[in-house]
């Protein structure tokens, strides 16, 4: 083994600080094979009785499969299988050449009986078990942490930042049935902006986005805690108003409409109102979210037959 080599399996994390008589051992007892490229050196399938150090080249590890992103990449210097070698498992991920790569192989009777000889070894292979621990860890939150972000971009609107009508065909026949079964009166409103279209052709599509967000801001300002905001169609949101009877919804429904007739849309110097046509349908029965939204909407289209800017009620 030439000394390039000897100095790269010295500076390994697992060998570090070994005395010369135990490295010649190791040598002694280990075998340098290549890999080429695309070629397995480990897989959940198969046992596995070597320590692998990189000579050169690098190793992809995968955690699921090998058409899946990589979970890490490993250099020259640095070694799989230490957790094979503590449990007697099989590996728990593929490993595979990168590119081609010369690999010193070192039984694992070997590596035990460097461990059971040397303290450094041992000392050595717990802070590479530690690490391991840590960088999993840190695996196992970010993992986390990006499945709720793309579950929350799942049921978001990306425009108002509400939630959309695929979050609200879940979060609302839950709310419903949670609210008939305390036996609490609720109401589901449907909400339009008035002229919608106009609006986007008198001052153009970014404007009416813009009168979209304010809408929808404005409404969520509005609205207590426990009650449910969904962007349902394009101009057009859906509110579950949780322990409010006819009296509460109107009332809601009738602030809701003052406050966006009061609010002032601003873009540069362009500056105009908005009115919302509100249609409610109150109730205090698990009924079927379709059926309530029809009769809410049948409401909301009374609401712009009279005239728009007004709230009504389904009877
Ligand atoms: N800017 C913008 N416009 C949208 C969006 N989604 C839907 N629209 C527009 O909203 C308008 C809705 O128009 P209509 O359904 O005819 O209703 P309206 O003009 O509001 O009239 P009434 O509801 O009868 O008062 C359409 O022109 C859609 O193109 C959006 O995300 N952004």
């Amino acid at each position: 083994m030439n000394p390039t080599d000897q100095a790269l399996i010295r500076q390994n994390a697992l060998f570090k600080g070994m005395d010369f008589e135990s490295f010649d051992y190791m040598l002694e007892h280990s075998i340098v094979r290549s890999l080429e490229t695309g070629e397995r050196l480990l897989q959940p399938e198969a046992q596995n009785h070597h320590l692998h150090l990189i000579l050169d080249g690098s190793l992809n590890v995968y955690l699921i499969a090998q058409e899946s992103q990589e979970h890490t990449s490993l250099r020259a210097g640095e070694c799989v299988g230490e957790v094979s070698l503590i449990d007697g498992k099989y590996p728990s991920a593929i490993v595979v050449a990168a590119e081609p790569c010369r690999i010193l192989s070192i039984p694992y009777d070997t590596v035990w009986s460097l461990i059971n000889n040397s303290r450094t070894v041992t000392s050595n292979l717990l802070s590479i078990l530690a690490s391991r621990l840590r960088n999993d860890n840190k695996t196992i939150v970010d993992t986390q942490r990006s499945k709720s972000h793309f579950e929350h971009q799942a049921s978001t609107d990306a425009l108002t930042g509400v939630y959309n009508r695929h979050w609200m065909g879940k979060a609302f026949p839950r709310a419903l049935q949670r609210c008939s079964h305390n036996k609490q009166p609720f109401a589901v409103m449907v909400v339009d902006i008035d002229h919608f279209k106009k609006i986007n052709d008198t001052y153009g599509h970014l404007v009416g986005d813009l009168a979209l967000k304010t809408v929808a801001k404005c409404m969520a300002e509005n609205l207590r805690p426990h009650d449910l905001l969904a962007r349902y169609g394009g101009e057009e949101f859906a509110v579950l108003l949780t322990e409010a009877d006819l009296d509460a919804a109107k009332m809601v429904a009738e602030r809701l409409r003052a406050k966006i007739a009061a609010a002032e849309i601003r873009s540069d110097d362009i500056s105009f109102h908005v009115t919302l046509s509100i249609g409610i349908t109150p109730t205090q029965h698990n009924e079927k979210l379709e059926h309530l939204i029809h009769e809410a909407d049948q409401a909301l289209y009374r609401a712009k037959q009279a005239g728009r800017n007004r709230v009504e009620v389904f009877h």
